[in-house]
């Protein structure tokens, strides 16, 4: 292994892997190699294209396998966007091959093929973390100041979020997000595992002690023996009194917001996934006061905004840069770290617990271990 720069190779040439392309290429310590497809054409036209925007040099190798990719001695990690019905093979076989692996969100179709795909990466000595991109934002750690200042928001009591977006007609039929083989998670796996992973981060990774899951729309191709969730709601409990709710949708237009409540005040970030486009990113607190003075009833919302230089995406500071950059480090330094690990899988489960309850027409349902 070079121990200047990360080699990467991309397992699928698809769509989200384009803006992982330039946040590859913007990292500063990593080189893209390979991009693998199950078309050698497809891989080609893929990197003809991408080398268009943003130029690797040497360029990138078609591969025409994902067998193929594995196979190279050049690659370090691989990053591994393939649909989340398909992926635990690859993964496992990529840890095998003593690859490092950033693997796509939703992880697994369920939280038993993730621990056998982190299982894999761990007795071979490999890093694995997931996807999610804001997690690497320089917005985080100045929420998370806020929240523990013991002022902004005070002692944490409700936590509310929602992702979604309208998907068209078509999606249903052509997206993998809508195929129970490929996505079976539907909407919950894909923007309810940004929601769960931002209640667990608010939450300093507590456990929920009991969840309830609400399938409010579905689909189900003629094949499928599931329904893929399309519309979901679900209600978290926590020791202590803290309770969180979620909502994610293809229903509902775009909003990917989270608002956390407290004894003296409020944090909200109102595109908390996708940051508006910019250079830079923020959320609001807001400490409203309430004042009467005879007949005057007088509402002040004490409402400030917090903003922190950085790019919302493309750019080297960008949060898929930071995702990227970190993960080569970690590649770089020899030493895996197996928090990146242990979240995905914590998530996984509180899916899994919010999905079981859905399918117990809501009852309470305990985190599994
Ligand atoms: N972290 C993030 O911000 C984002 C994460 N994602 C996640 O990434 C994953 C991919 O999403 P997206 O890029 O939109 O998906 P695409 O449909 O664009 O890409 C999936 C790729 O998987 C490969 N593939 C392998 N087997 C199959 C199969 N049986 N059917 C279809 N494709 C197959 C294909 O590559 P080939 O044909 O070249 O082999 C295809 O291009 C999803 O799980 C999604 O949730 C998506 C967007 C953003
Ligand atoms: O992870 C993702 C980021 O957001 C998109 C929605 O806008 C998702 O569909 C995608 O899978």
């Amino acid at each position: 292994m070079s121990d200047r720069e990360c080699r990467w190779g991309i397992l699928g040439a698809a769509e989200i892997a384009r803006k992982n392309w330039k946040a590859i290429w913007n990292t500063g310590n990593s080189r893209l190699v390979a991009v693998a497809s199950r078309s050698t054409d497809r891989a080609a036209a893929y990197i003809a294209d991408c080398q268009r925007q943003a130029a690797f040099e040497p360029v990138p190798q078609a591969c025409g396998s994902y067998e193929e990719l594995l196979g190279r001695d050049d690659i370090d990690a691989v990053y591994v966007p393939l649909p989340t019905g398909v992926r635990k093979e690859w993964v496992i076989r990529a840890a095998e091959s003593g690859r490092h692996v950033l693997c796509e969100k939703p992880c697994a179709p369920i939280a038993a093929d993730l621990r056998d795909m982190i299982d894999a990466c761990r007795s071979n000595g490999v890093q694995f973390m997931d996807g999610v991109m804001y997690m690497h934002s320089g917005r985080m750690p100045r929420m998370r100041e806020v929240l523990d200042d013991g002022e902004s928001v005070g002692e944490i009591k409700r936590i509310t979020t929602q992702f979604s977006f309208r998907a068209p007609d078509e999606f249903f039929t052509a997206n993998i997000r809508a195929s129970a083989d490929l996505e079976p998670l539907g909407c919950l796996g894909d923007l309810g595992w940004y929601t769960l992973r931002f209640v667990l981060w608010t939450m300093g990774w507590q456990n929920p002690t009991r969840v309830h899951g609400r399938l409010l729309s579905s689909v189900q191709p003629e094949d499928a023996s599931t329904p893929v969730p399309t519309e979901f709601s679900g209600e978290l409990f926590f020791d202590g009194g803290v309770s969180a709710s979620f909502y994610c949708s293809f229903l509902t237009e775009h909003q990917q917001w989270a608002h956390v409540s407290g004894t003296k005040g409020f944090l909200q970030v109102s595109d908390f996934v996708l940051p508006n486009c910019g250079g830079e990113v923020s959320f609001d607190v807001g400490n409203a006061t309430y004042s009467m003075h005879g007949c005057d009833f007088v509402m002040q919302p004490g409402r400030r905004t917090i903003t922190i230089p950085e790019f919302s995406n493309s750019f080297a500071d960008a949060q898929e840069s930071n995702l990227f950059r970190t993960f080569a480090d970690l590649v770089l330094s020899g030493k895996p770290d197996p928090f990146w690990a242990d979240i995905a899988l914590q998530t996984q489960l509180v899916m899994d617990a919010c999905l079981a309850s859905s399918q117990q027409d809501g009852a309470a349902v305990a985190i599994g271990e």
